[in-house]
């Protein structure tokens, strides 16, 4: 009787907690409800309540990028549109009058979004950080980047062009093809090393591909960290199941020590000129940060952007002889930074690339004040999405500049009778916008026209002939799913 009263009560609770659960269940929906009816809402991307369009982003969010295209034309015919991201109400500008007010109000009003916070553990440094640490770092790098400083790399940065080229003869004469996808990141990643680094690492000779797996890994355990609907990294043993960034944080760091280590002091080089300010304007920590963020944000980028470039090349092989005749009597040796803005084509390849597939295809905030937006009231806290590659392949204003034929891949929409016609702002917004734009621009750029430069000038690039190249995103960059593998020869004048 006692044990059949104990079984009773036992049951009872259970009871009294489920119906406590359901309870607090349906008033947390009645309450989102409530609130979602009082704010001024776009037009929004259906998905379900709880996880919204999370699930169509694909593992670890790889299809942001295509599914930011197509919700624009889908339901951002006014320029902005929402949707759910896995319980954030997340708003989308698609169109440059409905950027504008949000680039307008960065750096401060306009931070970051929350998402960064999940990978602070693994990963910081000015690209990650906000308010006065943002500004002392920013203030610190940037002069690393300048166009003297830059022009000054020069030397460097030709001695790992030369290295390509020998590469890229080497894989003529015993494959008759190159892996770009294999080949640009290892350059890209030579090429910090020297420039920005201070120090020759040999990756492309050796085809050493540690720092360009832990780069790409990187961004794999970023992404995943950005969209995961539950923060599994937080939970012991969890993390390294779904990524291993932990780890190659600590390779990281151990790699930059040994950079400070080997910087000489009072030397050019931005680790060397760091390694005076250990202490005094960085703390150790930061300045090991801002040395992995730079080997994280200057390899996969610049590489990328020159694979999708080298595809286009081997699509259309008209535009490819034009390249060749602009490039045809270039100097052996090294190319300052103005003769290579002095090749009208190249420079229009180069921008055009970065038009249509441009590794950061969108930028993300948390707004810390309201705003209004296609005449309706955004709180602060709220996210946003800056869809920048929609921009740029639709925008009216894009097409006023540039051509209703956006969709096309076509250079010549920068040339003009006297050649590059840059119209600002749209030739740098895949580097973002405003004060925190890309602090590497003008490196990758020198890279990008170098090395369409002179492999057109070394190589025909014969006529892709593989289906077209999709596109997957990882973090900042879209990658193209199957290696850029292209048939080459020496080119013959
Ligand atoms: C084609 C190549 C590249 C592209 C398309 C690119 C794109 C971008 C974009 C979209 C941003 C965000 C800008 C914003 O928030 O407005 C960014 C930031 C940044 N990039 Fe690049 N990047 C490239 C190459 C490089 C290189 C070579 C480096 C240097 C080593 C670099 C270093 C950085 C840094 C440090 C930031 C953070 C700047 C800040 O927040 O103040 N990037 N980049």
């Amino acid at each position: 009787m006692a044990v059949a009263q104990a079984l009773q009560t036992v049951t009872d609770r259970k009871g009294a907690l489920a119906i406590g659960l359901a309870g607090a269940g349906a008033s947390l929906l009645a309450i989102r409800l409530l609130l979602r009816s009082r704010v001024d809402r776009f037009r929004e991307v259906p998905g379900s309540w709880f996880l919204g369009v999370l699930p169509e982003l694909g593992p670890g969010g790889k299809l942001i990028t295509q599914k930011l295209e197509e919700w624009s034309d889908a339901y951002g015919e006014e320029g902005v549109f929402e949707m759910n991201l896995a319980g954030s109400r997340t708003v989308v500008c698609c169109s440059w009058e409905q950027a504008q007010p949000i680039l307008s109000r960065r750096p401060h009003k306009m931070p970051k979004n929350w998402r960064l916070q999940n990978v602070v553990d693994i990963i910081a440094g000015s690209f990650f950080s906000e308010g006065e640490r943002w500004k002392r770092e920013r203030r610190v790098l940037s002069p690393a980047f300048s166009r003297k400083n830059v022009e000054s790399y020069v030397p460097a940065v030709e001695h790992v062009t030369q290295q390509l080229l020998r590469e890229l003869g080497r894989d003529v004469s015993t494959k008759g093809e190159a892996n770009f996808s294999e080949l640009l990141p290892l350059y890209t990643a030579d090429v910090i090393c020297k420039t920005a680094l201070g120090q020759e690492l040999r990756m492309l000779e050796t085809r050493s591909s540690d720092i360009v797996d832990d780069v790409k890994a990187f961004f794999h355990a970023l992404q995943s960290r950005m969209y995961a609907p539950l923060p599994y990294w937080k939970i012991p043993g969890l993390a390294r199941l779904f990524d291993h960034g932990a780890e190659v944080s600590r390779r990281f760091y151990s790699r930059s020590e040994q950079i400070m280590q080997n910087a000489k002091s009072g030397g050019r080089s931005i680790a060397e000129k760091l390694r005076d300010m250990d202490g005094d304007k960085f703390s150790h920590g930061e300045l090991m940060d801002n040395l992995t963020v730079l080997f994280v944000a200057g390899t996969d980028t610049t590489s990328l952007a020159l694979c999708w470039a080298l595809y286009y090349l081997s699509q259309d092989l008209e535009l490819q002889a034009a390249v060749a005749d602009e490039v045809k009597s270039l100097p052996d040796e090294e190319l300052s930074l103005a003769e290579a803005e002095s090749l009208p084509l190249v420079q229009a390849v180069w921008l055009e690339t970065l038009r249509c597939h441009g590794p950061g295809s969108f930028l993300d905030f948390q707004s810390t004040e309201e705003v209004t937006l296609a005449g309706r009231k955004v709180p602060a806290g709220t996210e946003f999405y800056v869809a920048i590659r929609n921009i740029l392949k639709k925008d009216p204003e894009v097409k006023k500049k540039l051509g209703d034929d956006l969709h096309d891949f076509r250079p010549s929409r920068w040339l003009g009778p006297e050649g590059i016609v840059k119209h600002p702002p749209f030739d740098t917004l895949a580097f973002g916008y405003g004060p925190r734009i890309c602090l590497g621009m003008r490196l990758a750029e020198y890279e990008g026209l170098l090395v369409i430069a002179k492999v057109v000038q070394k190589f025909v690039l014969e006529k892709w002939d593989k289906p077209p190249l999709e596109e997957t995103t990882s973090f900042v960059s879209n990658e193209p799913t199957t290696p850029v593998s292209i048939k080459i020869r020496p080119r013959t004048w």
